[in-house]
C-alpha cells in the first residue's frame, strides 16, 4: 500500500516521519514549490519541525497534487480545516477508489461537515474507505521522539489495523476504533476548550479551577457528540478525554496558546499574527454553532469562546459569567 501525506506544516510533517520509519516509499505534497526544494536539499522542513532529519531517499516529495495522489492507495491529509478546499482546488484525479484518512481536527469552512463527511458527500469516497487519525499527539513531541498513542478509526476494521500498523513504530503505538463520528467531532471540540483553558489561564485562573473546566469541557462534548452519534463510546479513551488533556495543558498547543494571549489582552488579529501556526480552535468555535443548529444541546463553554472571538466580547466578564455556571 502506497501511503502520501497531503499538507507541509507540524503535523505534515510528523506524519511523514513516522511513515518512513516503516515505509521504502512515502509520497509528500506541499504547496510551496521552494520549500520542496530545501526538503530534497537539505532533509529538514524549513519552516516547521526543522529539527526533524527527515529520510528523503525514502520520500516522493512533490507541490504537483495530481502526481503524488496518483500514486498512492491512501491519503493521510493534514492541512488546517480552513485551507482544505483550496489544496483539493488543484485535484483533478478521481479518488473515490482511495482510501482517505482524515489527520485533521477541524470543520470545512462554509460546508460544516466534519473532513470525513467532506469528502464522502463532495467527493464521492465510499464511507467505508474513510478514516480518522487522532489522539494526544503533538508533532513536537513525535520530533523528541517521545512515547505517544495515537487512534486509527475506520468502520473498514482491515484498513485501521493496516494504517495503524504503518505508524507504528519505537515511540508510536496505535489504537483503532470505529467511531468515525466521534473521534472527528472530538477532535474539533476538544479546540475549543483547551481555546478556553488558554483565555482562563490568561486572565490569570489558576490550575485549581482548570481542573474544574476541563472537568466541565468532557461532559459538554460527551453531549455533542452523543446527540450527532449516539453509539456506544468510553468518552474517557485516549482519543476524547486525553487529546482534550494534552490540548489543554501541554506547552505545544496552538489552541491554549492562542487563548492565553486572548486572556492576556492580544487583540485576534496580533495572536493570530504571533503565531506561525493554526488554532484550529478559532474556526471551530464559529462553524459548531452551525452544525449544533440542528441540535439543540447546550455548550456553555463553547458560547463563551464564541463571544470572545466572534461578539468581541470582554473576555473578563465573559469568562467570570461562565466560571460561575461550571460545576
Ligand atoms: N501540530 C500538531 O501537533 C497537530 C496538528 N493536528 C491538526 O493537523 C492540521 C494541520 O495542522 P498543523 O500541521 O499543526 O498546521 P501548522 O500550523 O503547523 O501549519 C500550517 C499549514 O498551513 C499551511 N497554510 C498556511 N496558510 C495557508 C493558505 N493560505 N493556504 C493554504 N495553506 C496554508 C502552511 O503552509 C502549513 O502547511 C490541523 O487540523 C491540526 O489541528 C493534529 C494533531 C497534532
Ligand atoms: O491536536 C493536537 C494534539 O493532540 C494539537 O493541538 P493544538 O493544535 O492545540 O496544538
Amino acid at each position: 500500500m502506497n501511503i502520501a501525506v497531503i499538507g507541509g506544516g507540524s503535523w505534515a510533517t510528523a506524519i511523514v516521519k513516522i511513515l518512513t520509519e516503516n515505509n521504502d516509499y512515502v509520497g509528500w505534497w506541499m504547496r510551496d514549490e521552494e520549500n520542496v526544494m530545501h526538503i530534497k536539499k537539505y532533509h529538514n522542513n524549513l519552516k516547521y519541525l526543522s529539527s526533524v532529519e527527515l529520510a528523503t531517499e525514502r520520500i516522493d516529495i512533490s507541490n504537483d497534487l495530481n502526481h503524488i495522489v496518483s500514486n498512492a492507495d491512501c491519503l493521510i491529509f493534514a492541512i488546517p480545516s480552513a485551507f482544505l478546499k483550496s489544496a483539493l482546488s488543484g485535484l483533478e484525479v478521481d479518488i473515490k477508489d482511495k482510501h482517505v484518512f482524515s489527520a485533521i481536527k477541524g470543520i470545512v469552512p462554509d460546508e460544516n461537515l466534519i473532513v470525513g463527511e467532506y469528502f464522502n458527500q463532495n467527493l464521492g469516497v465510499p464511507l467505508d474507505q474513510i478514516g480518522v487519525i487522532t489522539g494526544p499527539c503533538h508533532a513536537e513531541e513525535v520530533a523528541l521522539e517521545r512515547l505517544s498513542y495515537l487512534t486509527v478509526a475506520s468502520t473498514n476494521a482491515d484498513m485501521a489495523k493496516k494504517v495503524a500498523k504503518n505508524l507504528t513504530c519505537d515511540y508510536i503505538l496505535t489504537k483503532t476504533s470505529d467511531d468515525i463520528y466521534g473521534t472527528e467531532y472530538a477532535a474539533v471540540l476538544k479546540n475549543i476548550y483547551a481555546l478556553a483553558a488558554g483565555i482562563f489561564h490568561g486572565l490569570g485562573y489558576g490550575d485549581n479551577f482548570q481542573a474544574v473546566l476541563v472537568s466541565n469541557g468532557i461532559r459538554e462534548m460527551k453531549k455533542f457528540i452523543k446527540s450527532v452519534h449516539p453509539i456506544k463510546r468510553d468518552i474517557n479513551g485516549s482519543a476524547y478525554l486525553g487529546d482534550l488533556l494534552v490540548t489543554a495543558y501541554s506547552q505545544f498547543s496552538r489552541n491554549r496558546t492562542f487563548g492565553n494571549m486572548i486572556g492576556k489582552g492580544y487583540t485576534i488579529r496580533s495572536a493570530m499574527l504571533e503565531m506561525n501556526m493554526v488554532a484550529e480552535g478559532y474556526y471551530a468555535a464559529r462553524l459548531i454553532r452551525e452544525v449544533r443548529k440542528e441540535n439543540e444541546v447546550k455548550m456553555p463553554i463553547a458560547d463563551a469562546v464564541y463571544k470572545i472571538l466572534y461578539e468581541n466580547r470582554n473576555p473578563k466578564k465573559v469568562m467570570a459569567k461562565l466560571a460561575l455556571k461550571l460545576s
